[in-house]
């Protein structure tokens, strides 16, 4: 590796192992889309990447940025890659999307910021699919279905936004230097261009999860009159006894149109 000492608040565990370069670089979705990359760190994925597809990466680490400019000195003439000095989430906050038109995310993510990056690139309007390497633990979360036992708020959030939403392959710390202490999994998301979601739903579905393994309407009590629930149970056939985990993301968002038009 590059005489650079990985730095633990910047999540850095660089991928080392060519083999699950290559895996990713494989489940590229077979498109025209540009890709946006956050964290090239030392640009092992990038220079994969760039080699088939135009692209912007996002790098926070001023000492990396140096690097991969010397590094891509080409690339960047010919403006096949761009590479922007920020935080993501900064970047996400002041433009709102990535990329001026419709872009795959793929990217060894940070991990003390992955779930939060996942959930802003299902808000981001031009984002398609999501190809990302995060905790296993995180991945089940977000490719779980109904009636799994990791089925929470992040998988009925990914089941609304996605046409398909599953786990590619798991990567033992021993590929990334330094090793992480978890195992990691490939998460692949394609998006339903067509859905949106409200700003409040995440809030909605953060209460009705907060005590997971209690009754969905002991939860939903937090924001709904007992009575109310009752009727809203009936009206969409919801058996009081259920659990937040046992019913569909479609069920949710008319659970939750409900509850926001009888607080109008
Ligand atoms: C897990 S490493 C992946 C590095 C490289 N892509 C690889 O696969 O070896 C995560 C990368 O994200 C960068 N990073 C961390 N927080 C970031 C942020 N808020 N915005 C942009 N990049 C960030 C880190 O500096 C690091 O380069």
């Amino acid at each position: 590796m590059e005489n650079i000492k990985a730095k633990k608040k910047y999540g850095q565990n660089f991928l080392k192992d060519t083999m699950v370069l290559d895996r990713i670089i494989q489940s590229m979705p077979n498109n025209n889309n540009y890709v946006v990359e956050i964290g090239p760190g030392l640009g092992d994925l990038t220079k994969n990447i760039v080699k088939y597809k135009e692209m912007t990466a996002y790098e926070v680490d001023t000492d990396l940025i140096s690097i991969l400019e010397s590094k891509f000195a080409i690339e960047l003439e010919e403006n096949k890659l761009k590479l922007i000095h920020t935080d993501v989430l900064e970047a996400w906050d002041a433009q709102g999307t990535l990329h001026d038109g419709k872009y795959d995310l793929i990217a060894n993510l940070p991990y003390y910021i992955a779930t939060n990056i996942i959930l802003r690139a299902f808000e981001d309007k031009n984002c398609e699919s999501i190809i990302v390497m995060i905790q296993k633990e995180v991945a089940l979360k977000f490719s779980a279905k109904p009636k799994d036992k990791e089925f929470s708020s992040l998988g009925v959030i990914a089941d609304m936004v996605s046409l398909e939403s599953r786990i590619l392959f798991d990567v033992p710390p021993e590929s990334f230097d330094p090793p992480p202490k978890v195992m990691s999994s490939i998460l692949y998301i394609r998006k339903d261009m067509s859905k949106t979601i409200d700003k409040d739903f995440n809030k909605f579905l953060k209460a009705c999860f907060v005590q997971p393994r209690k009754k969905l309407s002991k939860n939903l009590s937090s924001l709904v009159d007992k009575k109310l629930i009752s009727q809203y149970y009936e009206e969409l056939g919801i058996n009081d006894n259920i659990r937040p985990h046992e019913i569909s993301s479609s069920l949710y968002s008319q659970l939750y149109t409900k509850v926001k038009n009888g607080r109008n």
